[in-house]
């Protein structure tokens, strides 16, 4: 009783409890699927059956062909052959209906995960590279999706067979069945060990893996870069030590397969070969016919490679919970926080069109606790209104910029949006919709612009569409395009100068006629006329529009109805005479 709980607990606690945990996690996904599975199962179970009686058949075969028997040899060649007929058609159905599972499983946790990655709370997805990210959403995705039936539903059929084997076995002679498993002790005694080093072999493995893919993925995200600093040869040798890494955990994991799988083989053969000459000395001795002989060399052929089939889904089990565990990650991070949903509705039905004020009261940030981005932060800003962020490189614009649109929270004090009739909610990622954000750098999808601009307006018309671009100052150049609106944008906008993918950029966040617009050095890369010119634009478009800018450029200061600057943790609201000899100094 004592040894069973020891042995309970031991399954509960540590490996065994987290494959427990991430099995149950796949086959989550495979209940939807779970008719066609049990009957992926009977059909395996099937074929089993049809290949053992085809074995049995055989020795009443060859009794009866060496008259040991009286049989009717043509009925049991007939038989053999339709069992084999049967067995290669359902073999063709198991196939489809394998890939079938398959493919719906791997799109459904690939959607569910793409999803997931979108809501989750946006500092802890920054600890993934998108390297990574994509590594797991493609190759870890797909092996948890294959083997759902290769995993559990083998472990069934292939269990049968070795138990069916084994029957048959101990049928005609059970010395021989006892021979046949005196494997077992070995393989577990030496499982648990072996288990835990091959787990170990493939979380390094997928580790490698995502580093090579995050590498290649920032290179070419940065090629330009590298070119420029002439660092082709740099960049080539880089991905080489990569792949020595990758080689390196390769070639250790391979060893330890061949290693282990030629240890069971060798196990394995061992037993073959003491049935076979078990069988040889019942055959010498008259015990058995020419044909349970035969049936003989056929199970243990076939209970060798029955035990190596189980044997085999052992790493599979174990690649597959890996990659289980890799993704179950991304489910454990929380969401990010959606407050006053109601409230939110509420202000969206009545205040359309009449502007919203968003308010920081003395609120407090850090991303971690080592260093405080700023505190008693009291920002206000109303509709009509332009607020710029100015301040020093690193000391906190953009931090501000996500805070107000719900992808941080304040460690302490409130920040809110606050509606016409005075009704305040706070901010969350809920209140993104009242946002409309062009944040730095290059932001333009490949696709059409108009394609571009559809995506936070899909039912606007190409007049709204030409309006918005006029306002951001981008018709002028759109207009002289072959395909006007509908001109190819390539891979992160391009064909465009980084101006133009801007002011595109500009146009589409006015397209969505957001009562808040913030704009993060969005006009950095503009002419101070055109900067001067859209911001013109923006507030002149007959809509109650609440405007924050951050730049670095004094040149639209003196557009602004306030400047707040954020230095060394503090946030203050700068008089005009400050905004002067900023400008002055300029
Ligand atoms: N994801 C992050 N995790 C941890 N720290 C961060 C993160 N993003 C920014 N920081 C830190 O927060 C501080 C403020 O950064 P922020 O990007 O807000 O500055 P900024 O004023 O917008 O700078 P710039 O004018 O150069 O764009 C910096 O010290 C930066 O190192």
């Amino acid at each position: 009783m004592e040894f069973i709980k020891k042995v309970i607990r031991k399954i509960k606690d540590g490996m065994l409890q987290e494959m427990f945990e991430e099995t149950k996690w796949m086959y989550t996904y495979a209940k939807k699927y779970k008719f066609q599975i049990f009957f992926y199962i009977i059909l395996g179970i099937m074929t089993t059956v049809m290949g053992l009686a085809s074995s049995v058949g055989s020795k009443y075969l060859i009794d009866a062909v060496t008259g040991q028997d009286k049989g009717n040899i043509a009925l049991i060649a007939i038989f053999i052959v339709a069992m084999g007929l049967f067995s290669i058609g359902i073999n063709a159905v198991t196939t489809m209906i394998s890939a079938r599972i398959n493919i719906r499983v791997n799109n459904e946790i690939q959607a569910e995960v793409y999803d997931k990655i979108l809501v989750a709370d946006w500092i802890s997805m920054k600890e993934f590279h998108s390297g990574d990210l994509l590594n797991r959403l493609n190759g870890d995705v797909n092996t948890v999706a294959s083997s759902i039936l290769s995993w559990i539903p083998s472990l069934i059929t292939r269990s049968v067979q070795f138990v069916g084997i084994l029957a048959i076995i101990l049928y005609y002679d059970p010395t021989m069945a006892v021979i046949a498993l005196a494997s077992a002790p070995v393989m577990l005694i030496v499982s648990k060990t072996l288990m835990k080093k091959m787990r170990d072999y493939n979380k390094r493995m997928r580790q490698v893996s995502s580093e090579v893919m995050s590498f290649n993925e920032e290179s070419f995200q940065n090629i330009q870069s590298v070119k420029a600093f002439d660092l082709v040869e740099f960049f080539s040798n880089r991905l080489r030590n990569v792949q020595q890494n990758y080689k390196d955990v390769f070639l250790d994991y391979n060893k330890f397969s061949v290693y282990t799988s030629s240890f069971m083989s060798v196990v394995g053969m061992f037993v073959a070969y003491a049935c076979f000459g078990w069988g040889v000395y019942r055959l010498w001795t008259g015990h058995i016919t020419f044909g349970t002989m035969t049936l003989f060399v056929q199970l243990s052929g076939q209970l060798s490679s029955s035990f190596k089939s189980l044997v085999s889904l052992v790493p599979s089990a174990i690649s597959a919970t890996t990659s289980a565990g890799r993704i179950m990650e991304f489910f454990k991070i929380k969401n990010e926080s959606k407050l006053e949903e109601e409230k939110v509705k509420s202000i969206q039905n009545n205040t359309q069109g009449k502007g919203l004020s968003v308010e920081l009261d003395d609120v407090e940030f850090s991303y971690d606790a080592t260093k405080t981005v700023f505190k008693n932060a009291n920002v206000v800003a109303n509709p009509g209104e332009i607020v710029a962020l100015v301040g020093p490189s690193g000391e906190g614009k953009t931090t501000m910029v996500r805070l107000l649109l719900g992808l941080i929270n304040a460690k302490d004090g409130q920040a809110i949006i606050k509606d016409i009739n005075g009704v305040r909610c706070k901010i969350s990622s809920a209140t993104r919709r009242f946002f409309a954000y062009v944040p730095q750098g290059n932001t333009i999808f490949s696709g059409t612009i108009a394609d571009n601009m559809r995506m936070v307006k899909p039912d606007a018309t190409d007049a709204e569409i030409v309006e918005a671009l006029k306002a951001a100052c981008a018709y002028d150049f759109v207009k002289k395009l072959p395909d006007n609106i509908n001109s190819k944008v390539g891979e992160r906008g391009g064909g465009f100068s980084e101006g133009q993918a801007q002011r595109i950029s500009i146009a589409r966040a006015l397209l969505r006629q957001s009562p808040i617009l913030l704009l993060d050095e969005a006009t950095s890369a503009l002419d101070v006329a055109t900067e001067r010119e859209v911001l013109r634009n923006i507030m002149n478009m007959g809509y109650a529009r609440t405007c924050i800018v951050t730049t670095h450029r004094p040149s639209v200061l003196t557009m602004c109805d306030r400047v707040y600057r954020i230095d060394s943790g503090v946030v203050c609201d700068i008089g005009e005479e400050e905004v002067e000899q900023l400008v002055r100094d300029f």
